[in-house]
């Protein structure tokens, strides 16, 4: 089973050494999609959404929401943000019954990132 949900936040960036317009400075409302795969435990959920709203609010959303991600990530493609993401939630989601499964970086409707954890 997997349990999905969805954040958004707006941040700046802008990419170093690019050939084109997203060298410089903009923004984007990006979409974080965090998904879950496990089985049900306590209360007969897999991970209470609650709660999982709150941490990725307290890890994550407050670092990147109205700020420049390239104070914290050098070059911040939405691979780099997705692997950055995947790399502080996973040892936080995880539990005896529920872990990380997928991480979604949209950066606009049409181009985003999925990533599973592992590099190609
Ligand atoms: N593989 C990647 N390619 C690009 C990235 C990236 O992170 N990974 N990032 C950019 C730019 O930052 C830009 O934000 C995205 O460009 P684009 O999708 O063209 O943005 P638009 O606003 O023009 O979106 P449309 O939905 O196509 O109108 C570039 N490439
Ligand atoms: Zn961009």
């Amino acid at each position: 089973m997997i349990l999905v949900k969805e954040f958004e936040f707006d941040a700046a960036h802008n990419l170093i050494n690019y050939h084109g317009k997203c060298e410089r400075l903009h923004g984007h409302t990006y979409k974080l999609v965090v998904k879950l795969e496990g089985i049900r435990g306590s209360e007969d959920m897999i991970y209470d959404f609650v709660d999982l709203k709150n941490l990725v609010k307290e890890h994550i959303l407050d670092e990147f929401d109205h700020h420049y991600i390239n104070e914290f990530i050098e070059q911040p493609t939405a691979e780099n943000i997705a692997v950055y993401i995947w790399n502080r939630l996973a040892p936080l989601v995880k539990t005896e019954n529920a872990h990380l499964c997928e991480i979604q970086v949209w950066e606009t409707k049409t181009s985003g990132i999925i990533y599973h954890g592992e590099e190609a």
